[in-house]
């Protein structure tokens, strides 16, 4: 079964939720076992009711309450919402940077609660925050990265070449890091994060601070990223910005998930037609339930 199109996507998502065990009355039980653990390995980032709750001055603020979602293979899933919605601790928590009150995530079909390790070596990360290393040459602190993350020196070097193509940075690879300007940097960052060919990336907040020429190599990165079949997880306020890069959106307010869906799906459930009336909407109506659109 090809998993690349979106639309057969959706179908494998439809039949794992038709298929429950209730409805297979017909089914022998291995092969709907079977059925389901090949479809569930198609399903390349799963979050399960992850909850993180801080406590700060007496206070304790819920950041993500109860975060269920799911990425495939080849989809660009864009989790939004406004400042303080829990976008970054999700992403912290998928990490493994810090642990879950509760509910888990699953990367490849990793528990990141259980194994970690292999876990984080499927996961790539590009933050607008990302620094290199100053007295590096961009050549040496990517191979170093690859290195890191255990991917052979003969592979690392085949893979730098492509991505360097991809990414436009050969003239750069033998410049010392802390020498480049802003856009330079940030396409380094980019091919840093794909180095070890992890089958999930998460982009926080990709396009900060950047011009339309940055912005356009985000693009470029993001289509490059859906045609090599990544899970692919953005984190943006730039909700114009979201519309034309996602195939699917998760708009969190208040750490719990509003609305889950495609745009058209969206379109229905709320009877708006952009995001940023979506959000008005929330906004201004901060205890609407949960509902998927899906
Ligand atoms: N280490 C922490 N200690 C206390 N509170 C925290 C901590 N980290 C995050 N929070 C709180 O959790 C909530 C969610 O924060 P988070 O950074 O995940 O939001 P976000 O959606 O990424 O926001 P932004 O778009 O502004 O980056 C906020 O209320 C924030 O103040």
């Amino acid at each position: 079964m090809s998993c690349n199109g979106y639309a057969d996507w959706n179908r494998i998502r439809t039949a794992v939720a038709i298929l429950s065990p209730r409805r297979c009355v017909g089914w022998g039980s291995s092969a709907l076992r079977q059925f389901r653990a090949t479809t569930e390995n198609l399903l390349m980032l799963q979050i399960h009711g992850l909850t993180k709750r801080f406590v700060a001055e007496n206070e304790t603020v819920c950041a993500v309450d109860d975060l269920s979602f799911a990425v495939a293979p080849g989809e660009v899933f864009g989790l939004l919402g406004p400042n303080g919605a829990g976008k970054t601790t999700t992403l912290r928590m998928v990490l493994g940077l810090i642990a879950p009150d509760s509910g888990d995530a699953e990367v490849a079909g990793i528990p990141t609660s259980t194994d970690p390790f292999t876990a984080k070596a499927k996961l790539g990360f590009v933050s607008a925050s990302d620094g290199v290393y100053p007295w590096l040459s961009v050549r040496e602190m990517l191979l170093y990265f690859a290195d890191l993350y255990g991917v052979d020196p003969n592979h690392a070097s085949e893979r730098l070449r492509t991505l360097a193509e991809v990414m436009d940075i050969q003239g750069l690879l033998d410049r010392r890091a802390g020498t480049l300007s802003t856009g330079q940097r940030q396409r380094v960052t980019l091919v840093r994060g794909l180095i070890h060919d992890p089958p999930v990336m998460l982009l926080d907040e990709p396009t900060r601070g950047l011009d339309v020429v940055g912005v356009q190599t985000i693009f470029r990165y993001i289509s490059h990223l859906r045609q090599e079949g990544k899970a692919v997880v953005v984190c943006t306020h730039r909700l114009d910005e979201a519309e034309r890069l996602c195939d699917r959106f998760g708009l969190l307010h208040r750490g719990r998930m509003q609305y889950e869906g495609n745009l058209s799906e969206l379109r229905r459930v709320t009877g708006r037609n952009h995001l940023v009336e979506m959000f008005d909407d929330l906004m201004n109506h901060s205890s609407s339930p949960i509902e998927t659109a899906t």
